[in-house]
């Protein structure tokens, strides 16, 4: 229940909306009440009075006022969606913003095909409650209750022979209700399965083609579909059992009304028209009862879903963007970690690690795979939160600085860069909102890409494909470090590509790399000689641990680890 008032917290904001959708469902119901009305008038006054002239007033009276209820209705239906339609779109964008500000640690642990469906189809599956739930939900309980007082004050005995089957009604619809969210629960999580599945999958195609893996993962797919085919059909079994057992309970109803409406007119207590007017109203009680039982079921699923959606909801966030101090500026870039302690789980990731980087310094963090120097980078971009330790930049302590402030502070170039599916120009955006076009063209020439994009065929603004798939590696590589250019950061992180291109492209890149290092103090995960070569400090980290520092020829002439990953050809020439 508590899920559902909080479905219906949504359409809270919109009052006069709500209002204006009441008024108009509660005109539209009392519109109903005139065709039985005259129906008795017609049967009293002209068929049983002879007064023919007479019919004509009624017709129109029965015409108008079944104009009036579909116009009202057309109004309701108006504001209903529009109301509606206001309450999903704060419902998405606010599970939107939730899930930019939950921590990485969160996405770590979920799939995104999971956390799409929750998006993409439960908070729609939300929202048809609050379609129908007002707009059936409503009217069908206006309507029983304007009717049953109708058909009260024609006859008692006869309401009383119409409503005799509610409480079965009502108990065929507690033993549906009882499991039913659980049903819909497992609908839900299988759906969800079945997207984070297919997500991966198109993801990976290069991968499942590549080891020609195609039928074995359709195998996978068909069992993970054959979950959701079966969660739905435990669904269909349950409502084809429960719909019609409520229809039949609806049928003694209409039994009664006709066998005590008999009696009574037999043994004189009651006059036939009365009979008549239960019989073209009757249907207007037991029609909103079964669209009851139809927005109970909805209900049910409406409720599985929030319970995913309102999950998600009530994450922590992470610490947000604004909280507090910003960066001194201008910033030098003295970076410097201390005894810093962390873990992604239970198992400790560093152990005590300390370093330094003076302002303009490169640093190289080397280590087999595994040791933790891309952990080091993620705790620098603040994307986790270190358990022990200090990191300071100019002093000021890491997890007491705006978030906003250092990110705009640190330039992040990835192995494999990620580009969005959008035009060349959308991507450079991200670093730089207000970006000129020359601003665009002195970065792309600093990293050597201004060549390659002038010979796209609209230049900057031709679209990449997802993850920019219609570039070459090279090229995505070029891309990301303009971009990075573009921002002009003091601190530059950087996972040097371990990926083999040409001896030329090569040598593109590491001309715009060490453009873009040029005047920054930059950390970079180093796979090159020629990088190690030029670095201030080396780190080697084994397990967590720092084991050696110093320069390339310290370390080789230290005959350590450093000197044995030199000599297994580690780092790449
Ligand atoms: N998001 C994560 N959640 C849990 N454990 C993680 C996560 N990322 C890394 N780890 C674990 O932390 C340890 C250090 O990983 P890290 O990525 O820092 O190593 P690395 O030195 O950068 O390795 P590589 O050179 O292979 O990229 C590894 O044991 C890894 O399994």
């Amino acid at each position: 229940m508590k899920t559902i008032l909080r479905i219906f917290s949504y359409l809270g904001k919109y009052p006069k909306l709500a209002s204006a959708q009441l008024v108009c469902a509660i005109l539209m119901t009392l519109m109903l009440l005139a065709f039985p009305m005259m129906t008795g008038r017609v049967k009293r006054e002209v068929i049983d009075n002879g007064e023919i002239g007479s019919l004509l007033p009624f017709m129109i009276v029965v015409v108008v006022a079944f104009f009036a209820r579909d116009f009202f209705n057309f109004l309701r239906i108006l504001i209903n969606n529009t109301f509606e339609q206001k309450a999903v779109y704060d419902l998405r964008s606010q599970l939107y913003n939730k899930l930019q500000r939950l921590r990485l640690k969160w996405f770590d642990e979920r799939r995104t095909g999971d956390i799409m469906t929750r998006v993409a189809e439960d908070v729609p599956q939300m929202e048809r409650v609050l379609i129908d739930g007002i707009e059936q939900g409503l009217i069908a309980v206006l309507q029983i209750l304007i009717v049953t007082i109708f058909l009260m004050t024609r006859s008692p005995i006869l309401a009383i022979s119409a409503l005799a089957p509610i409480p079965l009604l009502i108990i065929g619809a507690w033993l549906y209700t009882r499991h039913a969210a659980t049903r819909y629960r497992i609908v839900r999580k299988a759906t969800g399965e079945m997207n984070a599945m297919l997500h991966d999958n198109i993801a990976g195609i290069r991968q499942i083609k590549s080891y020609a893996a195609e039928d074995e993962e359709h195998k996978s797919f068909n069992e993970t579909s054959g979950r959701v085919r079966d969660a739905n059909l435990t669904v269909m079994k349950a409502w084809a059992l429960y719909s019609p057992s409520m229809s039949f309970f609806n049928s003694i109803g209409y039994t009664l009304v006709l066998g005590v409406g008999a009696w009574e007119i037999h043994n004189g207590r009651m006059g036939s028209d009365v009979l008549l007017e239960f019989f073209t109203i009757i249907w207007a009680l037991y029609d909103p009862i079964t669209r009851l039982h139809q927005l109970n079921q909805m209900t049910q699923s409406s409720r599985a879903a929030a319970e995913r959606v309102f999950t998600i909801l009530d994450e922590d966030d992470e610490v947000h963007a604004t909280d507090g101090n910003p960066l001194p500026q201008p910033l030098r870039g003295h970076v410097k970690i201390t005894d810093l302690n962390f873990s992604y789980s239970d198992e400790r990731t560093l152990h005590g690690v300390s370093l330094e980087a003076k302002p303009g310094q490169t640093i190289a963090l080397v280590g087999s795979t595994g040791a933790g120097k891309s952990t080091i980078v993620n705790l620098l971009c603040r994307f986790y939160e270190y358990d022990e330790g200090s990191i300071t930049i100019d002093g000021v302590e890491l997890n007491q600085t705006n978030k906003a402030s250092l990110r705009s502070a640190i330039g992040y170039v990835t192995q494999d860069p990620f580009l969005f599916n959008g035009p060349v120009r959308e991507n450079l955006y991200l670093a730089q909102r207000d970006a000129s076009d020359e601003a665009m063209w002195q970065a792309l020439a600093a990293a050597n890409a201004d060549g390659f994009v002038r010979a796209l065929p609209e230049g900057l603004d031709t679209v990449v494909g997802e993850r920019g798939v219609k570039l070459s590696g090279g090229e995505r590589q070029r891309l990301s470090i303009a971009r990075a250019l573009l921002k002009n950061p003091p601190i530059l992180l950087l996972d040097e590509a371990t990926a083999s291109v040409d001896s030329q492209t090569e040598l593109l890149i590491q001309q715009a790399l060490d453009r873009l290092m040029e005047n920054r103090t930059a950390f970079v995960i180093a796979h090159r000689l020629s990088t190690i070569r030029n670095a201030d400090v080396i780190h080697v980290l084994d397990k967590g641990r720092v084991i050696e520092s110093g320069t390339h020829h310290e370390l080789l002439a230290l005959g350590g680890k450093y000197a044995e990953l030199s000599k297994q050809a580690f780092l790449a020439e």
